[in-house]
């Protein structure tokens, strides 16, 4: 992480100052976004709600992660403190989809693929370099269908458990999402590895026990989600 200390300044004001701006404002509902990330480093399981500060977190986005999970505990406290606000957090795993972030420092794990694919094929490059060596495990949920749950969880608020993990209780090698990406966009070079580079976490896989309890599940498919944001990609963000 570039700026630890802006990251965790940052992501802690806007966290607490809104949920105790909407406090004071009189708001009585209010769903917070969590990460994933908030969950300890090196559990292969899946990270059910109640493992949230159960275990040292990740340090490659700690402060990230500790912003995250006291915004979370905020919410929970001042629903404990005045039930009148019902303030509950979801925690969603990692997202990709349109309007992504694809420049080189920015980018996560499928805008990052998109942007080196789309090089190579371009100029006709014979070997792509993935980070680390592609064991690593992530459960990435398209994010139109996030903004599915988020309208789910306004209309249907009462029935929500306090903390609610949203993914899709599967996941996939980083290696098999530069295939993927490769397969979408015609990629037919070799693929090679940078040891060197930053893995973090060696598996992300939320439960998805509360949420099937609950009533949703995501319907967009890797390979929908991968082709719609490739488009977005082409179209919207080259130009
Ligand atoms: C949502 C979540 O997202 C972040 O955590 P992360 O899961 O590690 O996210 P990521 O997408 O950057 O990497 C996923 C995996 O993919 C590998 N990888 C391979 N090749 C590239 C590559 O070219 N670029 C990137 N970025 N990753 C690559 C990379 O080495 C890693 O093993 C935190 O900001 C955290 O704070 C947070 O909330």
């Amino acid at each position: 992480m570039a700026d630890p200390v802006g990251f965790l300044l940052e992501n802690l004001d806007m966290g607490r100052n809104l949920v105790w701006g909407a406090r004071n404002a009189g708001i009585p509902r209010l769903l917070n976004l969590g990460s994933s990330c908030m969950y300890p480093r090196n559990i292969s399981e899946p990270l059910r709600e109640e493992m949230v500060l159960k275990g040292e977190l990740e340090p490659t986005n700690e402060g990230y992660a500790l912003a995250k999970v006291t915004t979370a505990r905020l919410c929970e406290y001042i629903t404990r403190a005045e039930p009148k606000f019902q303030y509950k957090t979801f925690i969603p795993c990692n997202l990709y989809g349109r309007h992504d972030k694809f420049d080189a420092f920015a980018a996560h794990l499928i805008p990052a693929v998109i942007r080196k694919v789309d090089e190579a094929v371009r100029t006709d490059a014979e070997v792509i370099t993935i980070w680390g060596d592609g064991t690593a495990r992530r459960e990435f949920m398209y994010a139109g269908d996030m903004a599915d749950a988020l309208i789910q969880g306004v209309e249907r608020f009462d029935a929500l458990p306090e903390t609610m993990n949203v993914g899709l209780g599967t996941d996939w090698s980083v290696n098999e999402y530069y295939e993927a990406v490769a397969d979408v966009m015609g990629y037919r070079g070799r693929f090679d590895h940078d040891l060197t580079k930053p893995v973090g976490m060696a598996r992300k896989l939320v439960s998805t026990e509360r949420l099937e309890a609950w009533g949703w599940r995501a319907g967009t498919s890797l390979r929908d989600g991968v082709q719609k944001t490739v488009d977005f990609f082409k179209k919207e963000w080259q130009g």
